[in-house]
């Protein structure tokens, strides 16, 4: 444990890093990498629902794997962090939910509208499934704690998420869902936000949390 005021430990601190990249170069870099986290996650999907031949899903596996030795002949010694330039861009391109080179991270655009709702649509695959043909509950927890954390930070702080309920009203279909948050109040350091995730017929989940400005972060 750190002491009081300071990160919770060297670890968390340092993937917040600086980075001397101009924006343009981000920019550049997210474009050129976004497709690729398409082609993957479209992989994801394709080995979840393929039904071909034996032999063709061990070929399969042998150039998967030819292709990751590619990708692995320079990389991150870790995660990717979160990291930001002089300029106040932001950029993690792992964020589980958001990273612009996750595969694994549903393709999710989180947009804050001027009265302060903030909201994210995207369409849920054979990836997401829990329930037979329905989203898995976790993956709603993990899309709504994302866009509460979102709408708690405002964009001008750091907030953790310190405790999340969630009332699952019906079960949630894969397909398209849309994810609505908004600050309800805040008292101290604690941001209280509600929040609801829902399918075209309506809302599916109600969720209520508290992000915490955490001390070190004052
Ligand atoms: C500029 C940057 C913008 C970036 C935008 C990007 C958006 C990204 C969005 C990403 C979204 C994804 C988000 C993620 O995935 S965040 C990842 C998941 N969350 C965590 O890992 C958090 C782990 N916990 C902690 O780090 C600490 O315990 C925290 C920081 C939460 C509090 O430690 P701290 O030492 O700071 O707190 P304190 O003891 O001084 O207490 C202060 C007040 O808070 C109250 N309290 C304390 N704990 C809890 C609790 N658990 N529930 C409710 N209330 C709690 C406490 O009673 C007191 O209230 P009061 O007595 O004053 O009334």
């Amino acid at each position: 444990m750190s002491a009081p005021g300071q990160a919770p430990s060297a670890g968390y601190a340092a993937v917040f890093v600086h980075e001397d990249v101009p924006t343009a170069e981000v920019d550049r870099l997210e474009a050129l990498h976004r497709p690729l986290a398409d082609s993957v996650r479209d992989l994801v999907d394709a080995t979840i629902r393929t039904t071909v031949e034996d032999e063709e899903v061990r070929a399969v596996r042998a150039e998967v794997d030819a292709l990751v030795a590619r990708l692995r002949a320079r990389q991150l010694d870790g995660p990717a962090g979160v990291r930001y330039n002089a300029e106040g861009r932001t950029w993690s391109w792992g964020n589980a939910v958001v990273g612009e080179r996750n595969a694994v991270a549903p393709p999710l655009e989180v947009v804050r509208d001027p009265d302060g709702l903030v909201h994210a649509d995207t369409v849920l695959g054979a990836a997401y499934e829990g329930p037979p043909g329905m989203v898995h509950g976790g993956v709603g927890a993990l899309l709504l704690d994302h866009v509460m954390g979102v709408a708690a930070s405002a964009h001008q702080r750091v907030t953790l998420t310190g405790t999340l309920t969630m009332r699952y009203v019906r079960s949630t279909p894969l397909g398209p869902v849309r994810v609505e948050a908004r600050i309800e109040r805040e008292e101290g350091r604690k941001v209280f936000v509600v929040a609801t995730l829902g399918d075209p017929d309506g809302v599916t989940v109600e969720a209520d949390g508290v992000f915490i400005v955490p001390r070190w972060a004052v």
